[in-house]
């Protein structure tokens, strides 16, 4: 019986994610709150190579805005190294190269993405052989979106978004992606919907703020049918995700006159999801915003979370 050489690296491709609907609870002591969200994983991909070494290192590439990429102990990926090789008791290092295409501080959970490559790429390097319960807990200690980016599909997000069902979609939904070239930082799009929520006069003892995923739009996830779910995409972070950049109001509205059934603010924004009825309404999309000089990404999901690709 012949035995696989152990691999001198290992080659994994994590989704970036849409938000379906987030419904955004309280502000816990802790600084985190209370969601109620539906993921999508999208065909929009970062890749993690990792080569053994002994000690840790990391290389990007990709992307343009690779500025605001940290290269040290503050990259997810890194981080995610790190906490398994401590947790598995690994002695050893990691070479980590990362091919990104999901725009940096995008709302689509870029890093996230990375994270949850880099714990698959490593546990499969190190041999260390991490159950995905333990994969996943590892990857909530390293932000609420790593968990889904290992999970993939549609799911259901609870908690701080990191306790996941799993949600029936039945067929291809087809999106249309519009990246700003700035990014935005989710902390300080939360801190401006609390803002906006004072400002409302929200009073303390109002009823918690429903945290359920509305039945329509999980009927919506498994019909497959893109015309009801447009009726039902909902994200309580785009008032804010508005506030910080108005332009965006005006790149949802041009995505639905060029024919999106709807349009949202990915996650925590910049980036625009625009929902389109088919692959061809999608081609149709982008080529009249390209008249608005808009350049956008045709994508569609659900696809799979991290996997090993060689
Ligand atoms: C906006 C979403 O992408 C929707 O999926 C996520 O809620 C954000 O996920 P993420 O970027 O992985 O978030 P983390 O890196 O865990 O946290 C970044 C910051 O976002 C805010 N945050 C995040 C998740 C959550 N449930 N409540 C929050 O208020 C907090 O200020 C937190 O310090
Ligand atoms: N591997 C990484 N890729 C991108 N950004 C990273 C990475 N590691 C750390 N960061 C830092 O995290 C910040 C947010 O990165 P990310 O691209 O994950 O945002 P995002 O897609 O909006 O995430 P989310 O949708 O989960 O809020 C970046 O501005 C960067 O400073």
């Amino acid at each position: 019986m012949s035995f696989a050489a152990p691999a001198d690296s290992v080659h994994v491709r994590a989704p970036g994610k849409i938000n379906v609907y987030l419904g955004v609870g309280g502000r816990h002591d802790d600084g985190y709150h209370a969601l109620a969200t539906v993921f999508q994983a999208v065909s929009l991909y970062e890749d993690v190579i990792a080569r053994h070494a002994d000690d840790f290192s990391i290389t990007v590439s990709g992307v343009d805005d690779l500025d605001s990429v940290p290269l040290d102990d503050r990259n997810l990926a890194m981080r995610a190294a790190k906490l398994l090789a401590s947790a598995a008791g690994y002695e050893g290092g990691v070479a980590l190269e990362i091919r990104k295409s999901v725009p940096v501080a995008g709302g689509m959970g870029g890093g996230s993405a990375d994270a949850a490559a880099a714990l698959v790429a490593c546990d499969a390097l190190w041999g260390t052989g991490f159950s995905t319960a333990r994969l996943h807990e590892l990857g909530a200690r390293l932000g609420a979106d790593v968990p889904f980016a290992l999970h993939g599909g549609t799911a259901v997000g609870t908690g701080r978004g990191d306790q996941l069902n799993p949600a029936l979609a039945r067929g291809r939904f087809d999106w249309v992606l519009v990246p700003s070239d700035e990014g935005l930082s989710t902390p300080v799009v939360y801190a401006r919907l609390d803002a906006l929520r004072d400002d409302e006069g929200a009073l303390a003892d109002d009823p918690p703020l429903s945290l359920e995923v509305p039945a329509p739009v999980l009927q919506a996830l498994r019909s497959g049918d893109p015309d009801l779910l447009a009726e039902s995409i909902y994200n309580d972070l785009q008032e804010a995700a508005l506030y910080e950049r108005p332009e965006l109001e005006t790149t949802i509205l041009r995505g639905i006159h060029a024919g999106a059934l709807q349009g949202i603010v990915s996650g925590s924004g910049p980036t625009v999801a625009l929902l389109c009825a088919s692959p061809e309404g999608a081609q149709e999309v982008q080529s009249l915003l390209r008249e608005h000089g808009l350049e956008s990404l045709h994508v569609h999901g659900p696809v799979q979370g991290a996997r090993i690709i060689s």
